[in-house]
């Protein structure tokens, strides 16, 4: 398997460092570009041992797996770029958010293999939860490779293409959601007086605890949250406020918009492509 990355930002550089560091290919048969920050270039090559080029017709001649990367508004420019290189036996995987596979058949303009991935950044420490959507010209060697590539990196499902634009508002942006909860949560125990270091540990093995319990017990979540709160205690305390700002309805709130907006991006991009 030999792979280009077009587009060398916070995903790439997540997809790069979970497959290199789950040893499915050696750096030297990754290829990375960007549209001009050479210095992040140097940066990924001196961390992973990966190809650095500009040189997009040498890239491709290498690959036959070329990952689109870059942010939505961005890929009309990044295909013509590659168009006059792309073979018939290539693999195209695409990880923007919206982007119809559709819509990237008909940028391609060829008949070739379009797979529509969803990860997140865990994939730099091989957790991401990616979702896999397919069209019809995948063939099975194929489709095992890049479900392959996925699971080197965490968790790898073959859904509906129609459910993406979901697991984009639920584990594409999830991991966002989880900080801005660390950042409160850190903020407040400096307030309480804590040392900054010794909360981000007590934080984190919280998390842990929470999600392995997720994990390994029957116990459904909001069963779970009923054992950790007694009548007349803290966490009780500490709930009714949440409850009085809403939280758990703005986190519902939150998740629908995100799945609104790749639904959106991918309307608009689909839209401006016909103009
Ligand atoms: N970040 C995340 O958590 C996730 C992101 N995604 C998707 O991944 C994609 C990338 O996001 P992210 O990594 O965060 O974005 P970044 O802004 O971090 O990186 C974008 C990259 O694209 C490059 N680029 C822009 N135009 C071109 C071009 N014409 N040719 C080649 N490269 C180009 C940029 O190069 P330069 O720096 O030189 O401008 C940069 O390296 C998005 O479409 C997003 O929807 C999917 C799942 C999760
Ligand atoms: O915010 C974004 O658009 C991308 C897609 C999912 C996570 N980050």
């Amino acid at each position: 398997m030999k792979i280009a990355f077009i587009g060398a930002g916070s995903m790439a550089e997540a997809l790069i460092s979970g497959i290199i560091t789950q040893k499915l290919v050696s750096g030297n048969n990754i290829w990375v570009t960007n549209k001009c920050n050479q210095e992040k270039l140097y940066e990924l090559q001196h961390s992973y041992g990966v190809n650095i080029s500009y040189d997009i017709k040498d890239i491709l001649s290498h690959v036959n797996i070329v990952c689109l990367a870059m942010k939505p508004k961005d890929v009309g420019e990044a295909i013509q770029s590659i168009q006059a290189y792309l073979r018939q036996d290539m693999l195209i995987v695409s990880v923007l958010a919206g982007v119809s596979i559709t819509s990237i058949e008909e940028m391609v303009g060829t008949n070739l293999a379009i797979v529509r991935a969803m990860p997140n950044t865990s994939a730099t420490i091989g957790k991401s939860a990616s979702a896999l959507a397919m069209n019809s010209n995948v063939n099975n060697l194929q489709s095992q490779a890049v479900k392959g590539m996925f699971e080197t990196v965490g968790l790898a499902t073959i859904v509906k293409e129609e459910d993406l634009d979901a697991v984009t508002g639920l584990s594409g942006s999830g991991p966002a959601y989880i900080y801005y909860l660390v950042e409160a949560m850190e903020k407040s125990a400096v307030e309480m007086g804590l040392e900054k270091e010794v909360a981000k540990k007590f934080i984190i093995q919280t998390l842990m605890g929470a999600a392995e319990m997720l994990e390994r017990s029957p116990k459904e979540s909001a069963q779970l949250r009923k054992e950790v709160t007694s009548p007349g205690g803290t966490t009780e305390a500490g709930l009714k406020v949440l409850e009085a700002h809403a939280v758990q309805e703005a986190f519902v709130e939150c998740i629908k918009a995100a799945t609104e907006q790749s639904r959106k991006l991918g309307e608009i991009f689909a839209n401006n492509m016909k103009v």
